[in-house]
């Protein structure tokens, strides 16, 4: 099982991507993780990862709390399936993706940059992982 952060659009702000990689390094001692820019028009995210669940992240989409988030990461691990997480550019996600996505995720209903965005998840997932391994960290 491995996890995927997918971002569409250049990550230049340098302090967000250092937090990134930071909370993703961290993640990595638990699981596998890869960081990647995608094109839209390069890849099948479908072909690609034909049994990974698939979660969008939207402003708009479902909201979690961090509890709930371990557990969808727990399940995803249990299932030995790939989590595929997929970040928009400035102009969101590609049309069409969201209504096949297994999940359109909120983080909260204001609106980020990307590379904020990115930092955030990145966050909760090492969070999710030290969560369930019982790391004193999540407290
Ligand atoms: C600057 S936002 C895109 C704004 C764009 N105008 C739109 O309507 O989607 C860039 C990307 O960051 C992610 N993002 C930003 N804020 C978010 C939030 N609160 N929850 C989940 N994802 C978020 C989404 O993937 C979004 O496509």
């Amino acid at each position: 099982m491995k996890i995927y952060v997918y971002y569409i659009g250049r990550a230049k702000d340098p302090h967000a991507n250092a937090l990134t990689k930071e909370f993703l390094g961290r993640a990595a001692r638990y699981n596998a993780v890869e960081l990647r820019e995608i094109r839209p028009d390069r890849i099948d995210l479908w072909g690609k990862h034909p049994s990974g669940r698939k979660i969008l992240l939207d402003p708009a989409g479902k909201r979690v709390d961090s509890v709930e988030f371990a557990a969808l990461v727990s399940k995803t691990v249990t299932e030995a399936r790939d989590l595929v997480f997929v970040l928009g550019g400035h102009d969101g996600l590609p049309k069409g993706w969201a209504a096949r996505a297994d999940l359109r995720l909120s983080l909260s209903p204001l609106t980020f940059p990307h590379e904020l965005a990115r930092a955030v998840l990145a966050e909760q997932i090492y969070r999710a992982f030290a969560t369930l391994r019982g790391h004193p960290y999540p407290r």
